[in-house]
């Protein structure tokens, strides 16, 4: 039998990584919705080739464009935030939410309101509003399963065991595209060496991310919320050749490894065949020939959001969102050329700093809204702007 499906961010790194693996199986899949941005053509050659209900894109300036390219084809076309938000409420039986940044919110809660499985790549939707979506998964008996490499490695070493015997877990990272770097060239670093990651094929605001450790960091607070481990029980190792995704550590000493090849089909397919596990088009790592895996512990010197993961994770409240939406503006900034790679931490710092007492108001984790949320996303994006246009001017 098919089962429902929708990819929210269909036409990303993730979407389209998630369209390779159903393709491989047309007869169990029966997709209802897809949803895009900018990419109009990807969008409706997907959706007709994978005959899905509704084609979303969030842009309603390009609704046009994508009734003339869906034109003949029965496949529904619809534009902006809201439709995104309707499109993921159809009934489904699985959901993948990759959709970037923290526009992914509210359409990925509106589809753990259906009560299916949501496959979470979106990051954000965990930093900035974690408890929001637990609290709704576990409301309407949703499944969230992990999609992010490093937490669907520890999700997999989990499996069977008891949260009271884990001490530790050990998220890895590269390193980015300036691991080994003099401190002093950093400022200089460009948009075009920024976007280049060592290992993995994503999207450019995640791998920019990679470069700044922003993306650890965001994955730090992941940890944290999709666990509910305690901050001081998650560390990160750096490891070149991203091949150990993560570790869990137990009380007698031992430690389960995920070893995998940098390649994202693995914890997409992962998701997809979950509780069952399925061959899947995936590098078979050959580990004699590999010869030797590295590791070194993060240098707080070079990648100062690590630090700035764990103030947030201590203020608690709404300072996730704000952590997130500062870095998301900080991140534009360096992309339009307004701020140097090193100036994105000193912009979230600030905004951190400034907005700290706010944030950090209702912290109880049940008085979280969607509502709070957009707000502190809100006055921390102004803030942001406020503060790179000082730099500026
Ligand atoms: N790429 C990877 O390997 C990994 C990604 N992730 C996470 O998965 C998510 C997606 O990442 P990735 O696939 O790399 O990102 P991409 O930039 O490649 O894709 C993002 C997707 O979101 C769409 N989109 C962009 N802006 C909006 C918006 N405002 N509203 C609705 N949709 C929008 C894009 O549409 P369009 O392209 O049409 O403009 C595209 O479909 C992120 O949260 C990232 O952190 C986590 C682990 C690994
Ligand atoms: C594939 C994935 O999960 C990314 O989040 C990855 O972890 C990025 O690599 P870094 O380890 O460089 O952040
Ligand atoms: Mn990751």
């Amino acid at each position: 039998m098919s089962r429902k499906i929708s990819i929210l961010g269909a036409t990303g790194s993730i979407g389209q990584n998630t369209i390779d693996l159903i393709r491989r199986d047309p007869a169990g899949y029966d997709v209802v919705a897809l949803t895009g941005a900018g990419n109009i053509a990807q969008l409706a050659e997907d959706a007709i080739a994978l005959r899905a209900d509704v084609a979303v894109t969030a842009r309603e300036n390009l609704l046009d464009d994508l009734r003339d390219a869906l034109a003949g084809s029965g496949v529904e076309a619809a534009a902006g935030a809201e439709a995104i938000t309707e499109a993921a409420t159809r009934p489904t039986d699985w959901v993948m939410s990759a959709i970037v940044g923290a526009a992914g919110l509210a359409p990925g809660l509106a589809a753990l309101q259906q009560g299916g499985t949501l496959a979470l790549a979106n990051k954000e939707s965990l930093v900035c509003a974690g408890a929001l979506m637990l609290g709704e998964a576990k409301r309407h008996g949703a499944t969230i399963l992990p999609v992010d490499s490093e937490h669907s490695a520890v999700f997999q070493a989990l499996v069977g065991e008891d949260m009271a015997a884990v001490e530790r877990i050990i998220i890895t990272a590269s390193g980015g595209a300036f691991r080994d770097w003099p401190l002093e060239d950093l400022p200089n670093a460009t948009l075009d060496q920024a976007s280049s990651h060592p290992n993995w094929d994503m999207g450019q605001r995640i791998t920019i991310d990679s470069a700044s450790m922003f993306n650890k960091a965001m994955e730090v607070i992941e940890t944290r919320e999709f666990f509910g481990v305690s901050p001081e029980s998650i560390e990160v190792l750096v490891h070149p050749q991203s091949m150990i995704h993560a570790l869990v550590g137990f009380c007698d000493g031992g430690l389960m490894a995920h070893v995998g090849p940098p390649d994202m089909r693995l914890a997409i397919g992962y998701a997809l065949h979950h509780p069952q596990r399925a061959h899947l088009p995936v590098e078979r790592l050959d580990l004699a020939r590999i010869g030797q895996l590295d590791f070194t512990a993060p240098d707080d010197a070079r990648w100062p959001a690590l630090r700035l993961a764990r103030e947030v994770m201590a203020a608690g409240g709404l300072m996730g969102a704000v952590f997130n939406a500062a870095k998301e503006v900080a991140l534009d900034g360096f992309i339009a050329g307004q701020l140097c790679f090193t100036q994105m931490a000193e912009i979230v710092e600030e905004v951190l700093d400034a907005r700290a007492e706010e944030a950090a108001q209702g912290r109880g984790r049940d008085a979280m809204t969607l509502d709070l949320v957009a707000q502190a996303d809100h006055l921390a994006r102004k803030a942001a702007k406020a503060a790179i246009q000082k730099r500026a001017g």
